[in-house]
C-alpha cells in the first residue's frame, strides 16, 4: 500500500472536516463496517440452513445445531427447518435495510461535503486578485468549481471509505483464517500479497498520470466550446466553425482514449487476483503432490483456499482498485488546495471600513508594474480629482489608462503611492464600501441572458421601482423601454443580442446609477459606433453632467469630452498633460 496517497488523502479531508463531521465520519465508517461484517455473517447463516436441509441427522450430530435445536426447545424437525429458514429471512432482510440505510447515509454526508467543498471553490475563485483571475481563465476555473470537487468526492473520500473498511473487512478474515488454519494463512500471505503489491506498484505511477492528463484536457474541451459560441458571428464569417469543432472533437476523443485508459487499469486488479487465486490452487497441489502423500489433506486445503480466495478475491479487488483511484485522483487534492490563501481574505473583507467622499479623489505619486514585468505601466501618477468633476483621459493605445482606472476600481494594487479619498487611502478592508459608491462601464458590457430590469438591478430580487426610473431616465433609456410592449421586462438575448451596440452601454450606465454611484468610470466604446449610437451614448453621458456625480471617462472621441473640467493626456504611463476641451479641439484641427 501506498503511505504517500493515503496520508495525502486524510490530511486534505481532515482539512474540509469540522471535528463534528470528523466524528460523523468515523461513525459513518464504523456502520459501514458493521454492514459488511453483517453480509460475511449473511453468506455464512446459510450453511446451517444447508446442512440441516439437506441432512436433518444434523440436529443431532453437529454440535452447534444440536444446542439450539435444545436450547429453543423444538420437537420437531421440520418446524426447526422452517424456523431457521424464516429466522434466516429476516436476518438477510434487516442487514439489507441496514446497509441501505448505511450507505444513505454516507452519500448524504458525502453530499453535504461536496456542497461544502464547491462553495469554498467558488468563494476564492472569485477573491482571487484580479491577475489570478485573468491568468487562470474561465475554463479552468469552471474546471475547478465544478469538476473537481465532484471528482474529488468520488476518487478521494468514498475511495478512501472504501479501502479502510476492505481493509478492515480482510484483516478480520485473514486473522480469522491465522487461528484456525495457520498455513492457509501463510499460502494465502505468500501468493496473494506479492501480486497485490505488484499489481499497485505497476497501476499506480500510471494511474496519477492519467489523472493529471484529464484534468488538463478537461478545461480545454471548456475553453474550446466557450471561444466557439461566443465568437458564433467572427467565426461563422471567417469560415472556421469547423475548424473549431474539429479541435473540439480531437481534445473529445484524446478525453475518451483517457477514460477507456483509466476503465482498463479499474479491471485490471481483478483479473490480475482471479488468475493468482488460480495459481494458489496449483501451488497448493504441487505442495501436496511433492511434500505430502494425503490426499484427503489436499481436497481440504484446496476447498478452504477456494472458499477464503472466494471471499477475498472482491475485497482486494476493491483495495486495490480504490488505492489505483486514490492515485488518479490525486490531482484533485493538489487542485483543491491551490489559492487558499485567497479564502481568509474573503471573510476578513467582509467587515466594511467605511469610505466617505465629499471632496477629492488623490492620486499620489502611484505607480505600478505587472507581475513579472520590470516596466512601470503607470510610473508616479499624481491626480486630484474633486467631488462633481468630469474628467476625460486620453491617449495613445497602450499608454495605461484603463490599468489606471482598473487601480481605482481596486483590481489591482499599486506598487508604491496611494489613492486617497478624502484623505483615506484605498485599502482592502474599505474596498467593498468603496464599491458601493463606484460604478463602471465597461467597452463590452457585460449582459446577462435576462430582462433588461435584471440586467440594470444585476437580478436584484426587491427592485426599487423609482431608482429605476431614475436610472432609465438618466442612461437615456426612457424611450427605448417605454417602446418595447414588455417594457423593463423585454429580454435581451444572449449577451445582449437583441440590442444595439448604444443600447448595451446604456444598460451599463443605468446599472451603474442604479446603485447610487457617486463615482462613474466610463470607458468608452473604442470600436467605430455609427452616429446615431454614437450621439445615443453621447446623449446619455452629457445628462450625466448636470448630476453631483463624479464622472472618469476613457475617451476615442473628442466629441465625448464635451462637458469635461479637465482632461489629462496620458503617454507611457505618465500623466504628460492636461487641458481644456477648447485646447483639444484646438489641437486637433
Ligand atoms: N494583464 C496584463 N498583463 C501584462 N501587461 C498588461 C496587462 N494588461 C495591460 N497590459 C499592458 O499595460 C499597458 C497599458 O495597457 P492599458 O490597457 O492600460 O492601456 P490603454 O491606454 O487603456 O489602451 P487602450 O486605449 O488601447 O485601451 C499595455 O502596454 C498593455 O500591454
Amino acid at each position: 500500500m501506498n503511505k504517500g496517497i493515503v496520508l495525502q488523502a486524510l490530511q486534505s479531508i481532515s482539512f474540509y472536516l469540522s471535528s463534528k463531521e470528523k466524528r460523523s465520519a468515523i461513525g459513518n465508517f464504523f456502520l459501514l463496517l458493521i454492514a459488511s461484517v453483517l453480509d460475511v455473517f449473511g453468506l455464512a447463516s446459510l450453511v446451517p440452513v444447508i446442512m440441516a436441509a439437506s441432512n436433518p441427522d444434523v440436529i443431532r450430530t453437529n454440535k452447534y445445531i444440536a444446542e439450539v435445536y435444545g436450547f429453543f426447545g423444538f420437537e420437531n424437525y421440520k418446524t426447526f427447518l422452517v424456523v431457521l429458514i424464516i429466522g434466516v429471512f429476516f436476518f438477510f432482510l434487516i442487514k439489507n435495510l441496514f446497509s441501505i440505510w448505511v450507505n444513505y447515509k454516507q452519500v448524504v454526508f458525502t453530499a453535504k461535503l461536496a456542497i461544502k467543498i464547491i462553495r469554498k471553490q467558488f468563494d476564492k475563485y472569485t477573491n482571487l486578485p484580479y491577475w489570478h483571475f485573468n491568468n487562470e481563465g474561465s475554463a479552468k476555473l469552471i474546471n475547478g468549481i465544478i469538476t473537481v470537487p465532484q471528482w474529488y468526492i468520488a476518487g478521494i473520500i468514498r475511495a478512501i471509505f472504501v479501502l479502510f473498511s476492505e481493509i478492515a473487512i480482510m484483516s478480520v478474515i485473514v486473522i480469522g483464517i491465522f487461528v484456525y488454519q495457520p498455513v492457509l494463512f501463510i499460502i494465502l500471505i505468500v501468493v496473494l500479497t506479492p501480486s497485490a503489491v505488484l499489481t499497485y506498484q505497476a497501476l499506480k505511477n500510471r494511474s496519477q498520470k492519467l489523472g493529471d492528463q484529464i484534468n488538463h484536457l478537461r478545461p480545454i474541451s471548456h475553453a474550446l466550446l466557450t471561444n466557439t459560441f461566443n465568437g458564433y458571428v467572427e467565426l461563422k464569417l471567417a469560415n472556421k466553425i469547423e475548424e473549431f469543432r474539429n479541435k473540439f472533437i480531437q481534445n473529445q476523443r484524446d478525453v475518451q482514449a483517457l477514460d477507456e485508459k483509466s476503465y482498463l487499469f479499474s479491471m485490471i486488479p481483478l483479473k490480475v487476483i482471479e488468475m493468482v487465486a488460480i495459481l494458489g490452487i496449483v501451488t497448493i497441489f504441487l505442495y501436496s503432490i511433492l511434500f505430502t502423500d494425503s490426499s484427503s489433506n489436499l481436497i481440504t486445503l484446496i476447498g478452504l483456499f477456494a472458499a477464503a480466495a472466494y471471499r477475498l478475491m472482491p475485497s482486494l479487488n476493491r483495495m486495490l482498485t480504490s488505492l489505483v483511484t486514490l492515485k488518479q485522483s490525486s490531482y484533485t487534492i493538489t487542485e483543491l488546495d491551490r489559492f487558499n490563501e485567497f479564502e481568509k481574505e474573503y471573510h476578513e473583507e467582509s467587515v466594511k471600513k467605511p469610505v466617505h467622499f465629499e471632496k477629492n479623489i488623490e492620486f499620489q505619486n502611484v505607480s505600478f508594474s505587472f507581475p513579472g514585468s520590470d516596466k512601470k505601466t503607470i510610473d508616479t501618477i499624481n491626480l486630484n480629482i474633486r467631488k462633481g468633476e468630469k474628467v476625460g483621459f486620453i491617449g495613445s493605445s497602450g499608454s495605461g489608462k484603463t490599468t489606471l482606472m482598473n487601480l481605482l476600481l481596486r483590481f489591482y494594487e499599486e506598487n508604491s503611492g496611494a489613492i486617497l479619498v478624502d484623505n483615506v487611502p484605498l485599502k482592502e478592508e474599505n474596498k467593498r464600501s468603496w464599491y458601493d459608491i463606484i460604478g463602471y462601464v465597461k467597452q463590452d458590457t457585460f449582459l446577462m441572458e435576462s430582462s433588461i430590469k435584471d440586467n440594470i438591478t444585476l437580478a436584484d430580487v426587491f427592485v426599487d421601482e423609482e431608482k429605476l426610473n431614475y436610472a432609465l431616465e438618466k442612461a437615456s433609456l426612457k424611450g427605448f423601454v417605454d417602446s418595447l410592449p414588455e417594457g423593463v421586462n423585454t429580454l435581451i438575448g444572449e449577451r445582449g443580442s437583441r440590442l444595439s451596440g448604444g443600447q448595451k452601454q446604456r444598460i451599463g450606465i443605468a446599472r451603474a446609477l442604479y446603485k447610487n454611484t457617486q463615482v462613474l468610470v466610463l470607458d468608452e466604446a473604442t470600436s467605430a459606433l455609427d452616429t446615431t449610437t454614437e450621439r445615443e451614448v453621447s446623449e446619455a453621458i452629457n445628462r450625466l453632467s448636470d448630476t453631483d456625480i463624479t464622472i472618469l471617462i476613457i475617451a476615442h472621441r473628442i466629441t465625448t469630452l464635451k462637458d469635461c473640467d479637465k482632461i489629462f493626456e496620458m503617454g507611457e504611463g505618465k500623466i504628460v498633460a492636461e487641458r481644456t476641451y477648447e485646447e483639444v479641439l484646438k489641437e486637433v484641427s
